[in-house]
């Protein structure tokens, strides 16, 4: 799992919309061949939207071709409801850029029959041809999408009850009320997400700080369900300073070094083969894409140790 850490929300937001801005002109969709976006709501990724919606402004992407699912939607509340994810996507992203409507995929909790909706985007997913890059917050008890604590980590689209600490942290989108949070949603299970092609996570501020650790720094746990992205071979988690709180400093230490090492080396990020070599369980090759030639002015720095030369690096990568 790559983890790169900046210095603030603002900053964190930019890196992650650059990166799937890349992500989209690198793959170059087509009506044929659309790129498959797997999406969140919540706060947290307000600032990412923000910034790929002026980028759309600026002419930098384009969303003509891509197609969008939801990862999760309330169950009870109307679809028009201001606090439904349907109406956040639409706030928020959908309606500052091109995308069509019909490519817009966000599960119904108003369904007549809910386990059939489910059933039929887990469908719909594998028809589009899988999920390209799956974007995804994180919940304050380490919970991806709506997978609460305990959640199975081979579990799909399905119906599930929300945590009690969950609709305590909503609550704040509904006055306060408890009474007013829906206390069931319709969400993608972990498998779900981990089928992606690519998993990019982005947590912010002190709030996310536990959770934070009991992913990045313990083993995989069906108790804080996002530590399941160890077991993904694309994934990437992007942080802010706050969230770091709770961190080892020898593992932000650590993060931060790799990444200085690999900059001053000439390596840019790595990105997945623009060519779908199969289903979305079967990762896309990945290209190491190399300058020809270090960049000077990184050079030019003063070096950073090597981990493996760092003694305390070398006991952090031997733990
Ligand atoms: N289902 C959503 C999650 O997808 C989101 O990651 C989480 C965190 O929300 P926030 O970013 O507001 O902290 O909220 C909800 O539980």
């Amino acid at each position: 799992m790559r983890f790169f850490i900046r210095d603030n929300a603002a900053a964190a937001s930019a890196h992650v919309a650059d990166y799937i801005a890349d992500r989209i002109n690198h793959f170059g969709p087509t009506p044929a061949h659309p790129f498959v976006l797997g999406l969140p709501t919540g706060s947290t990724p307000l600032g990412v939207y923000k910034n790929l919606v002026e980028k759309y402004k600026a002419g930098e992407v384009s969303f003509e071709n891509v197609v969008t699912f939801n990862m999760d939607e309330y169950i009870g509340i109307p679809r028009d409801h201001p606090e439904s994810y349907h109406s956040f996507m639409w706030k928020h992203f959908f309606s500052h850029v091109n995308i069509h409507p019909s490519n817009v995929n966000i599960l119904n909790g108003n369904a007549p029959n809910l386990e059939a909706e489910c059933v039929e985007y887990e469908a719909k997913i594998q028809a589009a041809g899988g999920i390209d890059l799956f974007l995804a917050g994180m919940g304050e008890d380490g919970h991806i999408a709506f997978n609460e604590p305990g959640s199975s980590l081979a579990s799909r689209t399905r119906v599930k009850t929300l945590a009690y600490g969950t609709i305590l942290a909503n609550s704040r989108f509904f006055g306060d009320d408890l009474d007013k949070v829906p206390k069931m949603a319709l969400t993608v299970g972990v498998q779900t997400v981990l089928e992606a092609r690519e998993v990019v996570v982005i947590a912010l501020g002190a709030r996310k700080a536990l959770a934070l650790q009991r992913c990045v720094e313990q083993g995989v746990n069906h108790m804080w369900t996002l530590s399941a992205l160890h077991l993904h071979p694309h994934s990437m988690i992007v942080c802010d300073e706050d969230a770091t709180l709770e961190l080892q400093v020898k593992t932000v230490k650590y993060f931060k070094d790799i990444e200085q090492v690999a900059r001053a080396q000439g390596f840019e990020q790595i990105l997945p083969s623009k060519v779908r070599t199969g289903p979305a369980t079967v990762p896309t090759t990945i290209t190491l894409l190399r300058r020809t030639t270090p960049n000077p002015e990184q050079q030019s720095l003063p070096r950073a140790k090597s981990p493996l030369q760092n003694p305390v690096m070398r006991a952090g990568i031997k733990a």
